[in-house]
């Protein structure tokens, strides 16, 4: 087996040599500063810069940067970024993909430097970067590292003293919301200081990284424990750990929390990082991971108060994972608002049950709970696919405003700032 695998390795370097080969020329002052390690450096080199190329009956294969890559020739087709197929104004595609030839190959193959040139049987050309290629080629994704996480339990939380950000430098310097929004990628939570308690200066803080998601909860929101919605959150009790919205078919991407008013005792809130549970069940239960990332589940939200007449449902896994490459992107986890399970057979359904107590114990762990009492100026944000939150029960006059935020708007203000997101 493990003969016949080398063997068909060999077979496709000598598959490889066969097609083009370059080797760039090595820059001059690399070249000198590298000349004492010449024998180690020769072979690493040489085999970073070396290109090679290969034309298969059904795909082309590159060798460059260490990847090897396979591409599809209707996907190198319709990816052709000339000025026919891709507006690079509007970094749109043009080109009509439905008119490709599902078994088009190229006429010719050459290259040139670092640019392969690809002439299609109708003329057309297509230049493609060896670099580009490798930064937008599957294997080179596969490569590329998921979105930095610093997963965490109340000890490596606080011990990496994450700083708060200043409200006025949150709200004036791109360094400021640069510096909070990389906390907030890292760890899933961020905190904004000294901002004035009202509804209209949290809503100021909201505005500056996204857009606010109005909901059947308005779109700031400001609640007390006065029952006036159909749900436990408007009381004094105390709420386990879960994330909200589990019943939006695409559940609130981020919520923000700021506490105006408290004359009582108790309300602290609980926060647990999901992402590091769901991490300790992949190392001790592989096999249960799997199955919360698999069996659908139906969440719910059902209310009669009042004027307020409402029936949500979102159907979805407790783990999402982007099927290429595993990433663990949401966590849809709320014990009070999960509906009836009738999504799934009698044995799976108690194997999932097995599965959601290793979560759940997971969660539960006191190691694992990060207790803040928020107070009126210290705004919160939670990055509501990842962290759960809770409260304890508590007595008096508590006031909470807030929001929910789009998610896709709160990375793209990431991006914009040169944050990977
Ligand atoms: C935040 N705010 C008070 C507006 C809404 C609370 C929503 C509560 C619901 N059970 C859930 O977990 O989604
Ligand atoms: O009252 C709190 O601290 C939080 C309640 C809650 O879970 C929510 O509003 O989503
Ligand atoms: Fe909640």
């Amino acid at each position: 087996m493990w003969y016949h695998r080398l063997s068909h390795l060999h077979g496709r370097l000598q598959d490889l040599l066969k097609g083009g080969v370059i080797y760039p020329a090595l820059p001059q002052p690399n070249f000198k500063s590298l000349l004492p390690l010449a024998v180690h450096w020769h072979h690493t080199a040489s085999k970073s810069l070396t290109c090679a190329w290969q034309q298969h009956e059904d795909h082309f294969e590159l060798k460059y940067a260490n990847t090897v890559m396979r591409f599809d020739y209707v996907w190198l087709r319709d990816h052709c970024r000339s000025a026919s197929c891709y507006n690079s104004k509007t970094h749109q595609r043009s080109l009509d993909t439905a008119s490709v030839d599902l078994c088009i190959k190229p006429k010719t193959i050459r290259l040139d430097e670092t640019t392969l040139f690809f002439t299609w049987p109708d003329g057309h050309v297509t230049k493609y970067d060896l670099n580009w290629l490798v930064k937008n080629s599957y294997e080179g994704q596969k490569q590329k590292v998921i979105q930095p996480r610093i997963l965490w339990n109340a000890e490596i939380y606080q011990q990496a003293q994450v700083p708060s950000v200043d409200c006025q430098s949150f709200l004036e310097t791109n360094e400021g919301l640069k510096k909070f929004l990389q906390n907030f990628l890292l760890y899933g939570i961020a905190f904004v200081e000294n901002v004035p308690p009202t509804q209209e200066h949290t809503e100021k803080l909201a505005e500056r990284i996204s857009l606010i998601r109005e909901t059947i909860y308005g779109r700031m929101w400001y609640f007390t424990s006065d029952f006036s919605r159909g749900d436990t959150a408007y009381t004094k009790l105390a709420l386990d750990r879960h994330t909200d919205t589990t019943y939006f078919q695409e559940p609130c991407g981020i919520q923000v929390f700021h506490c105006l008013k408290h004359e009582g005792t108790g309300g602290r809130t609980l926060l647990v990082d999901g992402f590091y549970a769901a991490e300790q069940v992949l190392q001790k239960a592989p096999e249960e991971f799997e199955l919360l990332s698999k069996v659908p589940l139906k969440h719910e939200y059902i209310e009669d108060v009042g004027e307020c007449h409402n029936h949500m449902i979102g159907v979805g896994p407790v783990l999402n994972i982007y099927p290429w490459n595993k990433e663990l992107y949401l966590i849809r986890y709320n014990n009070y608002d999960r509906a009836v399970i009738n999504t799934v057979p009698y044995d799976v359904v108690h194997r999932w049950y097995t599965a959601h107590r290793t979560l759940t114990i997971e969660l539960r762990r006191p190691e694992n709970e990060f207790w803040v009492k928020l107070k009126p100026g210290r705004v919160l944000f939670i990055d509501n696919w990842r962290v759960l939150h809770g409260r304890e029960c508590f007595t008096g006059y508590r006031q909470l405003c807030g929001c929910y935020l789009t998610r896709d708007d709160v990375l793209n203000t990431a991006r914009l700032l040169g944050l990977q997101a």
